[in-house]
């Protein structure tokens, strides 16, 4: 099945970021991540393991719709999609990767921080955004501002969100979802501390909004 960007966004109103070393360990955590109750994941290219790690999910646990994060270029955008991944998250936008997502049938959502890059999704027909990072340009108060003139556009604010602010932004009709890595730290992943892991994904949607 072949997801468009507002179904990834309204799979969780929590999307783990994961940064992972290990692709066992990442499938680990995926099973502790939907039997938490979240099945979706995105999981970062910043590390060797990311396209192992996903394609791994995607094989053996295709429950969880996993996707790849820090996606900059076209050959990450070509590296996710032969991975098995369901959609693409990048930190930024570039016409490179707008041009690709083009030619492929998984979702991208680009990262956006300006009214400018905003407009640039929307010329191309993208209406579903990443905010990054999302509490150093602005937050809040800066997706508010980007409700006036841009009330189709949809946001993923990422980048300093956790527990204590999170419902700060999905009380936010602009805020689909949020994203983080609160919920997987990667410390806790390579400690293998999956009961605590357990704990804070039980946490975090017991008081979450949407
Ligand atoms: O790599 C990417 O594609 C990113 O967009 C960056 C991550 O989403 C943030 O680094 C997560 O931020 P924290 O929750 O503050 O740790």
């Amino acid at each position: 099945m072949i997801l468009n960007a507002n179904s990834v966004m309204k799979i969780s109103p929590i999307v783990p970021v994961v940064v992972v070393d290990n692709a066992n360990e990442a499938l680990d955590l995926a099973k502790v991540l939907y039997e938490g109750g979240i099945s979706v994941m995105e999981i970062t290219l910043r590390t060797k393991a990311g396209l192992e790690a996903i394609e791994k999910i995607a094989n053996e646990f295709p429950s969880m719709i996993v996707g790849a994060g820090t996606v900059c270029d076209i050959q990450d955008y070509r590296n996710a999609v032969n991975s098995g991944s369901k959609f693409v998250f990048s930190p930024g936008i570039t016409m490179s990767l707008i041009q690709e997502s083009k030619n492929q049938t998984i979702p991208f959502i680009p990262g956006v921080s300006s009214a400018s890059e905003i407009m640039l999704a929307k010329e191309n027909d993208l209406t579903h955004c990443k905010l990054f990072p999302a509490s150093l340009v602005g937050g809040v108060d800066i997706l508010k501002a980007f409700g006036g003139p841009f009330p189709g556009i949809n946001f993923c604010p990422t980048g300093g969100v956790n527990l204590n602010n999170m419902n700060d932004f999905l009380a936010l009709d602009n805020v689909l979802c949020v994203g983080g890595s609160w919920v997987s730290s990667s410390k806790l992943v390579k400690e293998k501390k999956f009961k605590e892991i357990t704990k804070i994904v039980q946490e975090s949607l017991a008081v979450v909004l949407k």
